[in-house]
């Protein structure tokens, strides 16, 4: 592939500030969060120093050129997930934030004492306990899909689970952030729709957006949530899709500016969604980075940034097999730009610290998803992870790094 890996590279300043380094440092947390290129800072900074000013409210030009940016960043993303309209497109702080709002907006309305919400064992902890603790208010009912040794889920299991008239809430991940398995969201879709199509569901494409061509209406969940700082924008801000009928049968979960029609002492009517669930003074610079996000990757092209991430992913996966004692979790069938791999020698924190004297980024750790870590019986994990950027002279100096872990600790 003719993947201009090096021009690229050259867009991302923290990376580019240490490629001449001594140790040149390799970043391989892209899965924590990306770098951001230049496209993006500049687009905040400009903002900043050009055009600064609120949203939505009075009447001056430059408010409106704010407004106007604003919106056209929602258009982007719109576009950027395929959905219907940017009505459907509910600004957040992040997927922490866009799934807290589907389970405590939609969950609190319409799940009621004895209803069910199935979630995967695969999930990071954003997608379990916001869903427990409305779980818990409701008095509803949380039941997980298995996952098999190989890391897919065990999707003969699912019919099991669901409830026709039970379950209300189907939650789960395109992309494990921890053992990288690509979970097929359409079948899962098609099985949980040919038992009960009332049941809403919620695809959690954090570690997938950044990654992968993304078509909601194609997919057709109900919900889908993301961050922009992992897909090379800034942090603050992430994303709730809902298709439109849904998200205008929620109520606000927040109060105050914006989100209003009509305010009285007596009543208040509420504006329509998108509006509605973006109370007060929403993070302007980070949706003006988060839209720069977007024309960065649609110029770069997911799709060339999918199968170069692969390509990485299967020279990182070909390389790390060879050091004795590693064990890589999982083996599924399709996996995203990352590897969770123990070593036999050393705690993940100790091999994690040795890499960083090394000048080697990786995390370690449970990766906020400590069942799959009980899962899989290890207390954590080391996780190589990558992105547009990444080249492979870095796997060559993490698995450096990692005998280098081996002869101290072996
Ligand atoms: C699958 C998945 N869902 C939800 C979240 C939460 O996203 P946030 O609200 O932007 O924090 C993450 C973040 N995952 C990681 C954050 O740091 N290391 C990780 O693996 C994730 O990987």
């Amino acid at each position: 592939m003719n993947y201009p890996i090096d021009e690229i590279r050259s867009q991302f300043p923290v990376l580019a500030l240490h490629d001449h380094d001594a140790k040149p440092f390799a970043f391989l947390d892209s899965t924590a969060t990306t770098q951001k290129p230049e496209f993006v800072i500049d687009a905040m900074d400009n903002f900043y120093r050009k055009h600064y000013s609120s949203i939505k409210r009075g009447v001056y030009s430059m408010t409106a050129q704010t407004t106007d940016a604003y919106e056209s960043a929602r258009k982007k993303v719109a576009k950027f997930i395929n959905a219907q309209s940017e009505n459907e497109i509910v600004f957040t702080r992040g997927t922490t934030a866009s799934i807290n709002l589907c389970a405590w907006s939609y969950g609190r309305k319409f799940l009621k004492d004895g209803d069910e919400i199935v979630i995967s064992a695969l999930e990071h902890h954003a997608n379990i306990v916001s869903w427990q603790l409305i779980a818990e208010e409701r008095r509803a009912k949380l039941k997980v899909i298995p996952v098999a040794d190989d890391g897919d889920l065990i999707l003969e299991k699912i019919p099991e689970l669901i409830v026709k008239g039970k379950t209300k809430i189907v939650a789960f991940a395109q992309i494990s952030n921890t053992i990288g398995t690509e979970n097929p969201v359409k079948e899962i879709v098609k099985i949980v729709r040919g038992i009960d199509p009332e049941i809403k569901i919620l695809v959690d494409a954090a570690q997938s957006a950044p990654h992968k061509k993304i078509d909601v209406q194609d997919l057709d969940c109900d919900f889908l949530a993301f961050s922009g700082h992992k897909m090379y924008g800034p942090t603050g801000i992430g994303v709730l899709y809902g298709k439109y009928e849904i998200l205008e049968s929620m109520p606000p979960l927040q109060g105050g500016g914006e989100m209003i029609d009509q305010v009285t002492f007596e009543k208040t009517t509420f504006a329509l969604p998108p509006d509605r669930f973006e109370a007060g003074t929403p993070p302007i610079a980070e949706v003006i980075g988060l839209g720069a996000a977007v024309d960065w990757i649609n110029r770069t092209g997911i799709e060339a940034i999918s199968d170069y991430e692969q390509e990485i992913l299967h020279y990182a996966e070909s390389k790390l097999k060879e050091i004795p004692g590693l064990h890589i979790l999982g083996n599924p069938k399709h996996r995203g730009s990352l590897l969770s791999f123990t070593l036999d020698a050393a705690h993940p924190h100790d091999a994690a610290t040795l890499l960083d004297e090394d000048g080697i980024a990786v995390r370690s750790g449970h990766h906020c998803a400590q069942p799959v870590m009980q899962r899989f019986g290890v207390p954590a994990t080391i996780r190589a992870s990558f992105g547009a950027y990444t080249e492979k002279w870095e796997i060559d100096r993490l698995v450096e790094g990692l005998l280098r872990v081996n002869r101290i600790f072996g």
